[in-house]
């Protein structure tokens, strides 16, 4: 991990209507870490996601990546820069094999830049690129499956070679392993502790806080939009304004997964 930045969220209100879904929000993810965001329901975790990779251009603030600020910039372009995200709903087309569904995630002329995915060369390219992403993810063997046929926990992974395929610097993960067992839990924490080590950024949403404790280097926690604590992952999940802000509202708040 280094002391840069690799991410810059800058005084970042974002505004649906008459509702502030994300006010003032300022921390900084640092270029080789994971850094979990977490919070109650509705304390503006995925609309933060959505501003980062562009989907929503925020009322006010700038976020910086990699020293340059990308916000109001179309989702292609700033997918271009080396920010990738996976959802938390997986959704690939179940009747094409595994690997067809990560084809197309490196296929996208936008993020391409040409067209040269339609060449033949261009097509060897882009298979090899989705075999190099399933082989990280650990799906090589599902590669010719028909992707409807795998479970949640391939899925997730799938979801996960989709965005590594388009070779990212930054990771946004939007609550990786909600609904897994613990063995898929566990296999699924070491393989983006895996990504770390190979030099990628990760910045993840997480309900359960016992499993963002284990895994993230530095924590931000977000509640009615607004940032109340960040920080060492245990310091702040010891902070009175964070045991307050789950109370009552989120029984994950523990010390384990
Ligand atoms: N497209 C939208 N239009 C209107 N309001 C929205 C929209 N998206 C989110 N909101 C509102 O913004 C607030 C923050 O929502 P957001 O989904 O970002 O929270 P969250 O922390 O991701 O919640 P959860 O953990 O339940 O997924 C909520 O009050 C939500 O109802």
């Amino acid at each position: 991990m280094s002391d840069e930045a690799i991410l810059r969220l800058d005084s970042i209100t974002m505004k649906f209507g008459g509702l502030t879904a994300l006010e003032n929000v300022s921390f900084e993810v640092r270029a080789g870490e994971i850094c979990g965001l977490i919070g109650p329901n509705g304390a503006g975790k995925t609309t933060l996601f959505n501003v980062v990779c562009g989907v929503y251009r925020p009322a006010g603030g700038t976020v910086w990546f990699k020293g340059e600020p990308v916000s109001g910039l179309p989702v292609h372009q700033i997918a271009r820069r080396g920010i990738a995200r996976t959802f938390q709903v997986v959704k690939p087309i179940p009747r094409l094999t595994v690997l067809e569904n990560v084809m197309i995630a490196a296929a996208s002329p936008l993020l391409a830049g040409s067209w040269v995915p339609f060449t033949t060369r261009g097509q060897r390219e882009v298979r090899q690129k989705a075999m190099d992403a399933l082989a990280r993810v650990g799906l090589v063997e599902e590669a010719h499956l028909p992707a409807g046929q795998l479970n949640l926990g391939y899925l997730r992974r799938l979801e996960l070679a989709r965005a590594l395929v388009m070779n990212p610097s930054l990771l946004l993960l939007d609550e990786p392993v909600a609904g897994l067992g613990y063995d898929a839990v566990e296999d699924f924490l070491a393989l983006v502790k895996e990504l770390r080590r190979d030099g990628l950024t990760v910045l993840l949403v997480e309900h359960n806080t016992g499993v963002a404790e284990a895994l993230c280097d530095h924590m931000v926690v977000l509640d009615h939009g607004k940032m109340i604590a960040a920080g060492d992952p245990a310091r702040v999940l010891a902070d009175p304004a964070v045991v307050e802000a789950y109370l009552g509202k989120d029984d994950s708040l523990g010390p384990s997964a």
